[in-house]
């Protein structure tokens, strides 16, 4: 049989890649697209926010730490697929792996060479990076890992380029393109990509990779970061950081500092008041905004028939109702933060407040 093309759907928290993802899986292009999810945090939101339309693709959850696991869960969610596929359980002929906003691709892209069944089963087409035009800036200069996403990227697609004027949108192409010359760059508004542009690139080139880090095959312990390893997955991922704009080459032995990029869950099953919600978040938002890299939620509100699935990047919040509550589901909201140093205690006192 054929290897089956995939495709690394990577991009800084929040950048548009669920988005993108939505858009594709709706488009009417006949493929038969396998899903498969890393979410940082317990709680997997994008689970409720990704379309579930059964007949025509398959959602593979891969939970867990963005970095530790990735690697083993992939291997095993990839070879589970193909059996089942050459069992005739299930048909796809494409596989797309989003992996998280804090994920590092090269380890992700390692898995399909490093082991054999993946490797005789699948091919990696290409790293299809999303980059966020309204904050790509300041993430680039912050976080290693967005860095890395680009050096890594056979493709950019920028989006969010609404939010920010022409001038802005040139200075970071450029910068882009400094960092890797090789991605052609094009525009995503609201994931509204020509599927060219995400999937059959063949754009993956081992030989490019391995001629900018003459170490990517090498079977390291992956993680030789600085980590919290006693961390329940998805809790606390101390990422240390390099701040070298090309990302390529000193990826795996990089010195390390630590920042304190941490996530934090709020459960509930009493609804919240939609209009001290609002006001809460507001003002949660205006005080710690820059350090609100992600969140995001599917929420119950009082008198409400359906979800709200609500979200945001920083500064930029929004929400947007979901689906209904099932008859005999049990209503509830979750939301996860995925921030640097934030008040954990703050938010979850303040979010209680907030439920009727
Ligand atoms: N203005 C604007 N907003 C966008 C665009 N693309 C995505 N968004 C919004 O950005 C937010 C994050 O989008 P997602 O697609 O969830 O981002 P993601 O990369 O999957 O996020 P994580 O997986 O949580 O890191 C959502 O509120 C989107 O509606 C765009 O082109 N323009």
């Amino acid at each position: 049989m054929e290897p089956i093309p995939s495709t690394i759907l990577t991009g800084f928290l929040g950048a548009g890649k669920t988005t993108l993802l939505n858009r594709i899986l709706h488009e009417d292009h006949g493929l038969r697209i396998a899903v498969i999810e890393n979410e940082f945090g317990q709680e997997n939101i994008d689970n409720e926010i990704l379309v579930r339309d059964t007949g025509e693709q398959i959602v593979e959850m891969n939970n867990g730490c963005i970095c530790c696991t990735v690697r083993g869960d992939l291997i095993v969610a990839l070879n589970s697929l193909a059996q089942k596929r050459a069992a005739g359980e299930i048909s796809f002929d494409r596989v797309v792996i989003e992996t998280t906003g804090l994920a590092n691709p090269g380890p992700v892209a390692q898995t399909f060479f490093v082991d054999e069944e993946v490797g005789a089963n699948y091919m990696l087409d290409a790293v299809v990076t999303v980059v966020d035009a309204r904050h790509a800036m300041d993430q680039l200069d912050q976080h290693e890992e967005a860095q890395r996403q680009v050096g890594f990227a056979d493709k950019i697609l920028l989006s969010k380029t609404d939010l920010v004027d022409a001038g802005a949108v040139e200075a970071l192409k450029t910068r882009l393109r400094r960092m890797n010359p090789r991605a052609p760059i094009s525009t995503s508004d609201f994931g509204r990509a020509p599927i060219s542009d995400v999937l059959d690139l063949r754009g993956f080139n081992l030989n490019d990779k391995l001629e900018l880090d003459p170490d990517f095959l090498l079977l390291e312990d992956a993680h030789d970061h600085d980590h919290d390893h006693g961390h329940e997955h998805g809790e606390h991922c101390a990422h240390d950081h390099v701040h070298s704009e090309a990302c390529t080459t000193q990826d795996h032995h990089h010195s390390h500092h630590t920042d304190d990029i941490a996530a934090f869950v709020f459960k509930n099953e009493r609804a919240f008041d939609p209009e001290r919600l609002d006001q809460f978040l507001g003002s949660m938002v205006q005080v710690f905004g820059p350090q609100m890299l992600r969140y995001k939620g599917v929420l119950s509100m009082a008198g409400a028939e359906r979800k709200v699935v609500f979200q945001g990047v920083h500064q930029i919040m929004g929400s947007d109702l979901g689906a209904k509550w099932g008859e005999d589901e049990p209503r509830s909201s979750k939301m996860v933060f995925i921030g640097k140093n934030l008040p954990k205690d703050v938010f979850i006192r303040g979010l209680e407040q907030c439920l009727v």
